[in-house]
């Protein structure tokens, strides 16, 4: 397989997309945004104290070369994000709420992004995830016809490439947001170039259990159908059931999913943040993400247990969804 890592470089080569990175005093954005800057497929921008950003990078020895800086409130054109943000609310926040919310850097950092001064941001390094995407959802806001963002991890071990979702966002999705998070999880799939076979998770297979929870993910699988009737897609699975051919064979010999399942949609995010934690610590597989899918432009969500190389890989995934549609 393709390494999904060169290809993405080959897609920004020469585009140089310019990425927030709100965390701008943690030590591990600090490493990514000099290995992303040195490298030139991107072009980090830190937000945060200078002085505060100068002394990580000397501690550990760091050159931040040329690295641009920001301080929202220093910022020229702060005044004018504000009233911008005020629009953008439509009745939810006053100028002086404006004022106070845009000193946050994940708020200032997506106003940044909505008026088109960056085309991407990272976070969540420090901040919780509720914190980093609420901005997000309140300013970028989802694309037509998207109800609701969802968070997908691009699980990799070895050549194996899954993707896990949702595993950041929606507590306890409807049949009809469950479906919407198969269909955008299919095409986060084809964007890092794995051909989608998605399984709807349960702790049933092909009706072993008949209750509210396993109902809802057999409605799930028929709406997902209809929304995309191409794809290949089937439910209600238990993990075994749609990752091992053996146990295929026994609990779902009809299936279209034979035991190949690559893209896994999890009935809650309880399951779901549970299940990728567990895959990634105790399974030994990286886990990027939560790439946020749905979204009018492209802001992702890191694990506070991020390492430098996550932080690294995301921004670049974050600048290739920032491509046109036909580039990605
Ligand atoms: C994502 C989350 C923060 C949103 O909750 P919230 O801040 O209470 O959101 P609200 O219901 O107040 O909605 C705020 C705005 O976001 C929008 N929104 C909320 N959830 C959304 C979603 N999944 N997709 C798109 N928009 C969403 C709302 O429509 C609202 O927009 P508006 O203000 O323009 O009307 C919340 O669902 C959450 O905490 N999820 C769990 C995150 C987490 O801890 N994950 C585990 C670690 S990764
Ligand atoms: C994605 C996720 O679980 O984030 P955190 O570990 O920061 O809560």
């Amino acid at each position: 397989m393709t390494d999904v890592f060169s290809e993405i470089k080959r897609k920004l080569s020469g585009k140089r997309k310019t990425i927030i990175l709100p965390e701008g005093t943690d030590l591990r954005i600090v490493e990514a945004a000099s290995r992303l800057h040195s490298e030139g497929f991107v072009k980090p921008v830190l937000l945060g104290d200078e002085t505060q950003i100068a002394d990580t990078a000397k501690g550990a020895g760091i050159d931040l070369m040329d690295i641009e800086i920001l301080v929202p409130e220093a910022d020229p054109e702060f005044e004018e994000l504000c009233e911008r943000f005020v629009d953008r609310r439509n009745g939810k926040a006053t100028i002086e709420q404006a004022r106070e919310l845009l000193k946050d850097p994940n708020t200032y950092g997506t106003m940044l992004v909505y008026t088109g001064r960056a085309d991407g941001l990272v976070s969540g390094a420090v901040h919780s995830t509720a914190d980093t995407v609420r901005p997000a959802l309140q300013i970028i806001k989802t694309k037509p016809n998207i109800s609701r963002t969802s968070g997908a991890f691009i699980m990799m071990r070895g050549e194996e490439r899954l993707v896990f979702a949702d595993c950041a966002i929606t507590v306890n999705p409807t049949a009809q947001e469950l479906a919407e998070i198969a269909v955008e999880s299919a095409k986060t799939a084809r964007a890092f170039g794995i051909e989608p076979r998605v399984a709807m998770l349960s702790f049933s297979t092909k009706g072993s259990a008949v209750t509210e929870e396993t109902t809802k993910v057999v409605e799930a699988a028929e709406i997902a159908k209809k929304l995309d009737p191409e794809l290949l897609l089937d439910g209600e699975f238990q993990f075994d059931a749609a990752y091992v051919p053996e146990v295929a064979k026994k609990k779902a010999p009809d299936s279209v999913i034979k035991g190949d399942a690559n893209v896994f949609i999890f009935p809650s995010l309880e399951a779901g943040n549970i299940g990728y934690k567990l895959t990634q610590r105790l399974g030994n597989y990286e886990a990027i993400g939560p790439i946020l899918q749905g979204l009018n432009a492209p802001v992702n969500d890191l694990s506070r247990g991020c390492s430098v190389e996550d932080v690294y890989k995301l921004c670049l995934i974050t600048a290739v969804q920032s491509l046109p549609d036909e580039e990605q």
